[in-house]
């Protein structure tokens, strides 16, 4: 049993916003209330000044098991997930093998059980070995648990193609995530193409080959009837797009990533710092407050690490020839915290929408609440603890951050995941 006191309980799904204290009891929570006993033999966290909100939930993350295990591993991925407050991550497919059928999404289930960290749920491929070509095995993954379907790290280019995996998934009640790029438009691309790609002699990723695939995507999304979900949006025409097809009432969520919500293109300089080389790229500073406009008035649906480990061999090199992605599981809490909650950008009810409530809705798992029979899968949050992003706060295997040297403000102390108390005051257990 573990007893969590004190605490400043959000959870927007039920109009909690008080102090309360929560009792757990095995996997559930067994009681919310004031001033409750412990019981005899509880565990007992004194949370007084820190926050309790169901537990967070990322659901676009890279673990890179099976085929990469040397840039991350679903242990090691988990150990990330749980330290930066995460109890739920959903992984991408573009493993080796790919995950494209009902044994490779029981395999990332297995091993995820097995580290007894966080819950791992993976998102199944929609196309075989997302080539692009042939449907994968859809039904089958649903079968297995896979809690949506997504070619990331490709669009999926044809558009009869992406029809045919919509009008398949749709019947799953799941929805297709797509990473939005014209390969033809983006091909050599590294950076957002304008001033900077010119100044610095780095080849162009132009806005347009990302917002042409959303423009197409929400028309198959509404010929289809599927739901439709838009990975790591990045320009303000993409929200504005989400926006227009929301308010048509059209089947349509989208998430944004952290480093393009607080980061823009203005940084790449001279140094060519690879740890600034994602996709899609950091866009301008206007995109960036479209995007912190988007995520605060309900356009944008989630927050989203897109986690994407590489090696540090990988990373130091050549900015043409470094691999795109960036870590993000560690530092994504904090950020959201420093730049947009303790400024009175956003609430403390939106925090918890766009970080645990939407992404759940999105990948289709249980709601988490804070009352009684609910699964106890929570995160404590300090806002006010100081941190600075160094090499040592990364848990996971690499810490290729795009923050790092940043000084923030608040973090998660505390990690309950199905009744197990994986994080315990900043430390994994
Ligand atoms: N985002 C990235 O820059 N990289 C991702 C792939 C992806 O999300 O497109 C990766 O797998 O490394
Ligand atoms: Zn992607
Ligand atoms: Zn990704």
């Amino acid at each position: 049993m573990l007893l969590i006191k004190g605490a400043h309980v959000v959870d927007p799904q039920i109009g909690l916003d008080g102090v309360m204290d929560v009792l757990i009891e095995g996997e559930r929570i067994a009681r919310v209330g004031e001033r409750i006993k412990a019981p005899e033999g509880a565990e007992v966290i004194e949370a007084d000044g820190k926050y309790l909100v169901p537990g967070l939930t990322d659901i676009h993350v890279h673990f890179r098991d099976p085929g990469f295990e040397y840039k991350e591993t679903i242990e090691t991925g988990s150990a990330a997930a749980a330290a930066g407050g995460f109890t739920d991550v959903a992984t991408m497919p573009n493993t080796d093998p790919v995950v494209d059928t009902g044994e490779g999404i029981r395999y990332q289930i297995a091993k995820g059980d097995a580290c007894g960290l966080v819950h791992v749920r993976p998102i199944g491929a929609c196309t075989r070995g997302e080539k692009g070509e042939a449907l994968a095995e859809i039904g089958d993954m649903v079968a297995e648990g896979a809690c949506m379907f997504s070619d990331d790290g490709h669009g999926v280019q044809s558009a009869g193609m992406l029809r045919t995996v919509m009008d398949y998934v749709r019947q799953f009640d799941r929805a297709v995530a797509c990473h939005c790029e014209v390969k033809s438009l983006t091909e050599h691309g590294m950076v957002n193409e304008g001033r900077v790609s010119t100044r610095l002699g780095i080849a162009g990723w132009p806005a347009a080959g990302e917002e042409i695939e959303i423009a197409r995507d929400i028309e198959l999304c509404r010929l289809t009837g599927c739901a439709l979900h838009i990975c790591h949006i990045s320009t303000a025409r993409g929200a504005e797009l989400v926006r227009a097809a929301k308010a048509e009432g059209l089947p349509v969520t989208a998430e944004v990533c952290p480093h393009h919500l607080f980061l823009d293109e203005e940084l790449l300089d001279e140094t060519y710092n690879t740890n600034l080389k994602m996709n899609p790229p950091l866009r301008t500073p206007a995109d960036t407050a479209a995007l912190r406009e988007g995520i605060c008035d309900g356009t944008l649906d989630c927050v989203v690490t897109d986690h994407a480990p590489h090696a540090l061999h990988e990373k130091e090199c050549e900015f043409e020839i470094a691999p795109f992605g960036v870590v993000g599981l560690e530092t994504s809490l904090p950020l959201m915290l420093t730049n947009l909650v303790s400024t009175g950008k956003m609430s403390w009810q939106r925090l918890v929408e766009v970080m645990c409530v939407n992404p759940r809705k999105v990948a289709r798992l249980e709601a988490v609440k804070v009352e009684a029979g609910s699964p106890a899968d929570l995160t404590l949050i300090d806002p006010a603890i100081e941190l600075e992003v160094t090499p040592e706060l990364f848990c996971g295997k690499q810490h290729n951050s795009a923050f790092m040297g940043a000084k923030l403000t608040g973090r998660a102390t505390d990690t309950v995941v199905a009744g197990k108390h994986v994080l315990k005051d900043c430390k994994l257990a």
